[in-house]
């Protein structure tokens, strides 16, 4: 594992850009696996101001989303796709058929996250996924316990994950129960993974994944035990983090 650091969430985000728009110049028709939430807004603006300024070309990218919540319809302004499509689709030359997210309205959402597994094989595995974590340490929805070997799949999302969401919806009572998330093992076949965080109320989490204990407790933890991650972090999302923890992960 890798640590860049970053002054604050501005340089986090541009230094995550520019890993993205390197991939997607180096290899045009790459697999990116994208996240949502608060922490990836700042990155997909600056994808869209480079695609607006120097015209990178997402023509022939596939996007598949880590996760979605269940029973919000693509149209639904707090699902992921809408967020999707809001934030970034819009705004980049990918046609939207080349955009994968796991269907949270499907009928039968055991057969989904199957299919969503089998799609992601037939894309030829995703090049370069982005992360973000959640305050419990989850990675996509995987929730502190889930062992490290479970594909996509449906989660009961915890209350602490449901009460840290709440913020994007009307209510706490809106936030849905469940989700369809890809697995730890889903992650873990990324070829480069990129967990980006911003902000104190990440840093005792930060401070958890950087001690280097491989836990299910702390499902991101499990990014140690894999040969290419890097973190890109802000300073308040390390300030929990010891100097000498620094100086190892930033060689
Ligand atoms: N499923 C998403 C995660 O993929 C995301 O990493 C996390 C953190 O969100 P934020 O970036 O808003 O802190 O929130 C949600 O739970």
């Amino acid at each position: 594992m890798k640590l860049i650091e970053a002054a604050n969430y501005e340089e986090m985000s541009e230094k995550a850009a520019d890993i993205i728009i390197s991939q997607v110049k180096e290899k045009p028709n790459s697999v990116l696996g994208l996240a949502t939430g608060s922490t990836m807004l700042g990155v997909y603006k600056q994808l869209v101001e480079d695609h607006r300024q120097n015209g990178t070309s997402y023509r022939n990218v596939r996007t598949v989303n880590l996760d979605e919540y269940i029973g919000l319809s693509p149209d639904h302004p707090n699902s992921y796709r809408y967020y999707m499509n809001q934030h970034l689709f819009a705004h980049i030359d990918i046609p939207l058929s080349q955009t994968y997210i796991p269907n949270g309205t499907s009928d039968d959402v055991e057969a989904e996250c199957q299919r969503y597994e089998r799609l992601i094989e037939s894309l030829g595995g995703i090049d370069l996924q982005i992360l973000g974590i959640g305050r419990n340490g989850h990675i996509g929805f995987n929730e502190p316990g889930t062992p490290f070997s479970v594909p996509t799949h449906v989660v009961e999302l915890t209350p602490s994950t449901r009460q840290a969401n709440a913020r994007f919806f009307p209510s706490f009572e809106d936030v849905p129960h469940q989700a369809i998330t890809m697995g730890i093992a889903t992650i873990m076949k990324s070829r480069h993974i990129l967990l980006l965080a911003s902000g104190t109320e990440k840093a005792a989490t930060m401070a958890k994944l950087f001690e280097g204990t491989v836990t299910t407790d702390v499902p991101a933890s499990v990014l140690h035990t894999h040969p290419n991650v890097t973190v890109i972090a802000d300073q308040e999302a390390l300030s929990l983090v010891p100097d000498e923890k620094r100086k190892v992960y930033g060689k």
